[in-house]
Parts: structure tokens; C-alpha cells; sequence
């Protein structure tokens, strides 16, 4: 069974619905739908991970990749979202004092929000879904959600003012995570996630966390810091990546990684929702690495047949 960042009606619910009709657990927050992962309550959950006004959710890339114990993403999901304002029948729009919604879907109505509603009080809660199912109740103090439409007609709530996201086309994107096994077969269209903990401050760690996958012509899709939660001021670099870990160039880059970080978190190889084929460089070819290799076999004095292999180790 998976699980899902629910109640029903959220926009990762929406995306669930894109995967097809299997029955899946709503969980109510993004955090008991990776715990539900990790405790084998379910066999995979999906949580949102980034969208196109916000940026990430650091709910997500924090809880899936706890280096103890990280999951494995092996699905990605991009959908549009469009907000509306909902509320109950018969309240109007300059009735509406207190509007409720999560994080991500306030922040991408601020700009109408300031300007229709400059006066009502703006609070952060949940879900979208969440929050229509909390309107929908007289009591909660609450007057209107900001929420899909199809959330605020499964709660019974009506829309006050349509399409109110100050950027019309935003979207936002949904990971399928489950603990961490094989990753699925290369498609030739992956992407790759990763966190990777510098060894130390030092001028240059950044470019040469880059490097390593600059110099394989592996091109990045997204990387934001984010705090290690150990000390103030010390970040680790959380990165998507175009390919497949099958992949010569990409398995060297995340060798490159594992060499010089202090730690690398391995998030997934999975299938890109664009089907976008990445350019490969001159020479980045699976065929071109096993010639190298093949190449320098050939060419070192002592071959495979190391009589001391011992005298490698320090
Ligand atoms: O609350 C929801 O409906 C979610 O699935 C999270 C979310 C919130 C805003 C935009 C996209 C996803």
C-alpha cells in the first residue's frame, strides 16, 4: 500500500492520482508519511519536494535524506498548481478576516492576498486539503482556505475568487519514496539526488563538489544548501543531477564525491517526469569510459596480478 501527503483533495493527492487508482493512505504531514516508509506501515509515500515559486521543501529534503537512515526516491511527479480562495456558502469575499492554507500555497498567493484581503490574518497550517476540511467547520475561526478547487467542493466549501496564484504557471514537484533497495532500471531520461557533506570550510569546496561533476559533463538540474543541523553556519549541499547511476560518467562523479566529501547521501535514480534526454559531452559515453579503462589496463606494468596488493593500503 503507499501513502501520501494527505487529506484528500491536497495537490500531492492530485499527483498520486496521475500514478493511477491503487487505494494509498492519506498521512497528514510530510513527516509521518516517511516515517509510515520507514516503519514498513507502507510500502512507498509521496510527499512534495520542490516547486517552481518556492523552491524546496525543506520538510522533504531534510526528513528523507537523515544520513542514518536515509530513503530512496524511485518516482518523480510534476503537476500544475492554481489555487483558489474557498469558503463556506454564503460568506462573502469582504467577510473573509481569517485564511488559512500550508506554507507553499500562501507564499504563492501573497501578491493577491495583499491586495483583495490587505487586513485578514494569513495562518500557515497543514495542507491545503487540511485546510479547506478546517473552514468547513464554523468553529475553527477560520473563514477561507487557500486550496484546489477540487478541495474546497470535497469539503463543501465554495470558491470566493478563482486562479489566484500570483504566477500563473507554477507547478510543483512530487517524489515516490521507499526505503532504500535497487534503484529502477535507467531510462535513458533519469535524474540522480544526492546530499553531499563537505570535508571541511575551506576556500574552494564548493567548485570542487561542482567539478567532480562538471569535469564527467553530468549537468545539474537543481543544488540548494541546506543546515546540517550539527553546528550554526555548516551546510551540506543537497543536488539533483541528470543520469542514471548506471551511467560511467555519473558513477565517476559520485565516486569524484565520495572521495573528497565527508559524507555523500545517495537519494535515488528514477525516471524524469520531462522524458528529457540529457546532452552528452564529447567523450561521456558509457563506451568511452570502458575504451579508457580498458586502455589503461592494458598499459599498467603490473596488470590485474598485484603480487603485494598489501602495499597499496595506508
Ligand atoms: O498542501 C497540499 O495540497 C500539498 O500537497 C502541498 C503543496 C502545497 C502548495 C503547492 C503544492 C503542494
Amino acid at each position: 500500500m503507499r501513502g501520501f501527503f494527505g487529506p484528500e483533495g491536497t495537490f500531492t493527492h492530485q499527483a498520486l492520482l496521475t500514478l493511477g487508482d491503487e487505494p494509498a493512505i492519506p498521512l497528514p504531514t510530510v513527516k509521518r508519511a516517511l516515517d509510515a516508509v520507514r516503519s514498513g506501515e507502507v510500502e512507498a509515500s509521496l510527499v512534495p519536494i520542490e516547486n517552481s515559486i518556492e523552491g524546496g521543501v525543506s520538510a522533504t529534503l531534510d526528513y528523507l535524506a537523515l544520513p542514518d537512515d536515509p530513503l530512496q526516491i524511485v518516482q518523480e511527479v510534476v503537476i500544475p498548481v492554481s489555487f483558489d480562495l474557498c469558503v463556506r456558502r454564503g460568506t462573502k469575499l469582504g467577510q473573509v478576516r481569517r485564511v488559512v492554507s500550508h506554507p507553499h500555497a500562501i507564499a504563492q498567493v501573497r501578491g493577491w492576498l495583499d491586495e483583495h484581503l490587505p487586513d485578514a490574518v494569513v495562518v500557515e497550517r497543514g495542507s491545503t486539503a487540511g485546510a479547506a476540511e478546517l473552514v468547513a467547520d464554523p468553529a475553527s475561526g477560520f473563514d477561507a482556505a487557500v486550496c484546489a478547487p477540487v478541495a474546497g467542493k470535497m469539503y463543501g466549501l465554495v470558491s470566493a475568487a478563482h486562479h489566484i496564484s500570483d504566477n500563473d504557471r507554477a507547478a510543483t514537484r512530487f517524489v515516490l519514496v521507499s526505503r532504500p533497495g535497487r534503484s529502477p532500471l535507467r531510462t535513458g531520461h533519469d535524474k540522480t539526488s544526492l546530499v553531499a557533506y563537505m570535508r571541511q570550510d575551506h576556500p574552494g569546496a564548493l567548485l570542487e563538489i561542482l567539478q567532480q561533476f562538471a569535469v564527467r559533463g553530468v549537468n545539474l538540474c537543481r543544488i540548494e544548501s541546506r543546515p546540517t543541523k550539527t553546528t550554526l553556519g555548516e551546510y551540506c549541499f543537497s543536488i539533483d543531477a541528470e543520469g542514471h547511476v548506471s551511467e560511467a560518467r555519473m558513477a565517476e562523479a559520485l565516486m569524484g564525491l565520495r572521495r573528497i566529501c565527508k559524507d555523500v547521501v545517495f537519494l535515488g535514480s528514477y525516471p524524469r517526469a520531462d522524458r528529457k534526454s540529457p546532452k552528452v559531452p564529447y567523450g561521456g559515453k558509457d563506451s568511452d569510459y570502458h575504451e579508457a579503462q580498458a586502455w589503461v589496463r592494458s598499459i599498467e606494468p603490473l596488470g590485474d596480478d598485484d603480487p603485494n596488493p598489501s602495499s597499496h593500503e595506508n
